[in-house]
């Protein structure tokens, strides 16, 4: 559904497909940043602070659109929903994938109209069915996708039969780690063998225009093959359907082939955290996906929704050493962000790189500090609460700025008030200019809507509280 041209694209990116532009490399490591300029920031707008660079985000979009020149592609907005991202995908020319009605609100208000809004409604609560079957009578080219009958007769009752996109669980899943792992797990989509008929019945109430799989989250190399397979059973989901039915009952519907604009077969291409880990061939999963998906019948495009490779490596969090405290066991270096910021250690153990900015008063520069072995933990109370372990940095020192890279993804968008620890601030580079995109929270923030709560409270009669 994308207007490439009307988004901003403009015209090709003036490579041949799948071949990226030498200045526009498929990966950005932690070292490549400018430590200059990031010590600059954090000078300037405090610690812990995220950097994300727009410029980056812009060149994963185009690498994306120029390996997937006959795609539809879609940013799925979870990975980061700041504005500015959202500015710069919208112009970049993808269109939006939304897991909530927050996520919607968020792309309706960067710019993104309904024909480039996809809204994947998994065991939606009430509300945000109700605010998107709200907006999709302004935006009718907005398309829901679905996982569950009752999802759909949950649209139904609330008068929505507009775009319907089938969501189906193709049994074979990849990522980084289980707790990511979509395809296969019970959760998401409609089970493969349950899928056709569904979609058919589903053709019946709604104007059912795509198919959907998503196999999970930080794809590396070595699963291509799940991608491949979940890829192939697409195709043949779609080949299916675009078929008449022959299926018994005398319902004419039966008989329809269902008239399909696209299969989206999700996102997940991984991006390298380890410094010296190979970055996805992006073009030869391209080749991979569309040799897979093929023959698709007529008039149907693929789809893709990347979410990390858009924005992980244009992100970094930085951070500001506190505490130096050599232990039998190990050196720990105590810094000021904590999994309340960059939560993904905590939860799924990855790993992001991390790098020593120096600035501590007094120290040698670091180039001129030895490697040394620590742990990088944070300041909340859990004994999770590590950055990284055993992680060889020039020599930190108390005032030495750290950065965390590839963090540009699931990072801010999982930060937490836990401990009540207000959120951290973030700062976007535009053509090299900064400004901030996120304040950084305030300790008044942290109890606004009790506050608000407790005047509720004692503005009742005390016999009510
Ligand atoms: C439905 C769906 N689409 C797209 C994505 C984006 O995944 P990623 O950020 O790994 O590309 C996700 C997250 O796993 C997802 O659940
Ligand atoms: N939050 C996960 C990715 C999950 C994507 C959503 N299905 C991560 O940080 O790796």
């Amino acid at each position: 559904m994308s207007d490439r041209d009307a988004g901003g694209r403009g015209d090709a990116t003036g490579e041949e497909a799948g071949e990226p532009a030498a200045d526009n490399p498929p990966v950005r490591r932690v070292s490549d940043w400018d430590a200059e300029r990031l010590r600059g920031l954090a000078g300037e707008h405090e610690t812990p602070l995220y950097v994300q660079d727009l410029d980056r985000v812009r060149e994963n979009c185009e690498r994306l659109l120029a390996a997937f020149p006959d795609a539809d592609v879609r940013y799925a907005v979870k990975a980061h929903t700041g504005r500015a991202v959202l500015e710069a995908v919208r112009d970049a020319g993808l269109d939006a994938e939304c897991a909530s009605a927050g996520e919607v609100d968020r792309a309706l208000a960067a710019g993104f109209d309904g024909s480039r809004l996809h809204y994947t409604a998994v065991n939606p609560p009430a509300r945000d069915l109700d605010y998107v079957a709200g907006v999709a009578e302004a935006e009718p080219e907005l398309t829901v996708t679905v996982g569950a009958v009752d999802a759909l007769d949950r649209l139904a009752e609330r008068g929505y039969d507009g775009r319907v996109c089938v969501r189906v669980n193709p049994g074979v899943g990849a990522g980084h780690h289980k707790k990511v792992t979509t395809g296969g797990a019970a959760k998401f989509g409609i089970p493969y063998d349950r899928a056709a008929e569904a979609t058919r019945d589903a053709a019946g109430r709604f104007d059912v225009v795509g198919l959907h799989a998503h196999a999970g989250s930080g794809i590396d190399p070595d699963q291509l093959d799940s991608h491949r397979e979940l890829v192939a059973r697409m195709g043949e989901l779609a080949r299916d359907l675009s078929e008449p039915s022959d299926r018994d009952g005398d319902d004419p519907r039966d008989a329809d082939p269902i008239d399909l604009e696209y299969v989206d077969v999700g996102g997940g291409f991984g991006v390298p955290y380890e410094e010296d880990a190979p970055a996805l061939d992006l073009p030869a999963v391209a080749e991979a996906t569309r040799e897979a998906v093929a023959p698709l019948p007529a008039g149907v495009d693929l789809a893709i929704e990347p979410g990390r490779y858009v924005v992980a490596d244009a992100g970094v969090l930085l951070t500001r050493v506190n505490t130096v405290k050599p232990t039998p066991d190990e050196t720990v270096v105590g810094v000021d962000a904590g999994m309340t910021d960059l939560l993904r250690p905590a939860m799924y153990d990855a790993y992001h790189p991390i790098r020593n900015l120096g600035g501590a008063s007094g120290e040698p520069p670091v180039a001129e500090r030895e490697a040394t072995p620590v742990t990088v933990a944070g300041p909340i109370c859990e004994t999770g609460d590590t950055l990284g372990r055993n992680r060889a940095l020039a020599d930190p020192s108390r005032g030495d700025l750290l950065a965390v890279g590839v963090a540009g993804a699931y990072g801010y968008e999982m930060a937490s008030q836990y401990n009540s620890r207000p959120r951290p601030a973030e700062v976007a580079l535009d053509d090299g200019r900064a400004a901030v995109t996120r304040r950084r929270e305030t300790l008044g923030d942290l109890t606004t809507v009790e506050r608000e709560a407790d005047r509720d409270r004692t503005d009742r009669p005390e016999g009510d509280r």
